[in-house]
């Protein structure tokens, strides 16, 4: 039996669900700011027996309507609300931008090409390419941004008696990658991974576990803060990428090149590219699936 109270109190209300490598969002379109999504609001549209079931939420709202996004009115004229399935906020999703920016078009909001999405991580710059001649949507494209690497140092996250060191990545949200030689390691992920030093995270982190696939190439799982294991995060992903590059030597700011990795997820894959200024983009499929009203 769900825990949550259930939707009737956005009966009504319309909505879209997209994904994009299987990181799934119910959207809410709210262009003039007039929904006011709780956080149980939330969790019940993401349970997936009780509501429509997702790994969060994506309201679409006009920045000028949204007071946290208003600054940004000028340069994105849509704030990105991205809220996880526990309906706790996040800074910054980044599959969440990409179907977001596939849900404007699907709308009539923007053409495919460049838009810009405000997000509480900033505003964020997205390409689409355009469909295949089959009807295959194009890849979506999004500027992430630089990495920091906050710390703190000496970080580790333990699985099943099994403990591995991890790097603090922040994309706009917080992430700790751990290389490990196995993915099953990682056990079934139905709990937080443990973390070590005590109160390293106060904010809570996304936990990312990684093998190597070949060269450039790696795999992962994650553990996403507030939504649980999902098939695929794109900050994460991001995350792993940078980590990985520095690992291998291979840091563009120091080369001079920009470096292009592989990342599989659970539910699919997602291209990274890192430049010398630390840019890094992400590029991956995000589509829109189905759409209705909450009765
Ligand atoms: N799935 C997302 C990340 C969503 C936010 C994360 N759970 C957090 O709390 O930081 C992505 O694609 O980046």
């Amino acid at each position: 039996m769900s825990e949550h109270s259930g939707t009737s109190g956005i009966s009504g209300t319309a909505f879209l669900k997209g994904h994009g490598t299987q990181n799934d969002f119910v959207i809410v379109p709210d262009p003039d700011g007039r929904i006011d999504l709780s956080a149980a609001d939330v969790a019940a549209l993401c349970d997936r027996r009780a509501g429509i079931g997702a790994d969060g939420v994506l309201r679409v709202v006009r920045s000028a309507a949204e007071p946290a996004a208003a600054g940004m009115a000028g340069q994105a004229e849509w704030f990105m609300d991205y809220r996880n399935a526990d309906g706790s906020i996040a800074e910054m999703c980044g599959n969440g931008v990409r179907v977001f920016a596939r849900y404007l078009v699907h709308a009539g909001h923007a053409g495919s090409g460049e838009l810009a999405v405000a997000t509480r991580g900033g505003v964020k710059r997205v390409r689409i390419a355009a469909d295949a001649p089959d009807g295959t949507p194009g890849d979506v494209t999004v500027d992430m941004g630089r990495a920091a690497f906050p710390g703190p140092d000496g970080v580790t996250v333990t699985v099943d008696g099994r403990s591995w060191p991890a790097l603090n990545v922040n994309m706009g949200n917080p992430h700790a990658v751990a290389f490990v030689e196995d993915l099953a390691h990682a056990g079934h992920l139905y709990e937080a991974p443990a973390t070590a030093p005590a109160g390293a995270y106060p904010q809570g982190v996304n936990v990312e576990f990684v093998v190597d696939r070949g060269e450039r190439h790696v795999a992962m799982r994650v553990h996403e803060r507030g939504s649980g294991e999902t098939r695929s995060c794109g900050t994460g992903a991001c995350a792993v990428a940078v980590a990985a590059i520095r690992r291998d030597g291979a840091d563009p700011a120091a080369t001079g090149e920009a470096v292009r990795y592989t990342v599989d997820v659970p539910g699919g894959r997602l291209v990274i590219e890192e430049f010398p200024d630390g840019r890094i983009e992400m590029t991956g499929p995000a589509v829109i699936v189905a759409e209705g009203v909450l009765a």
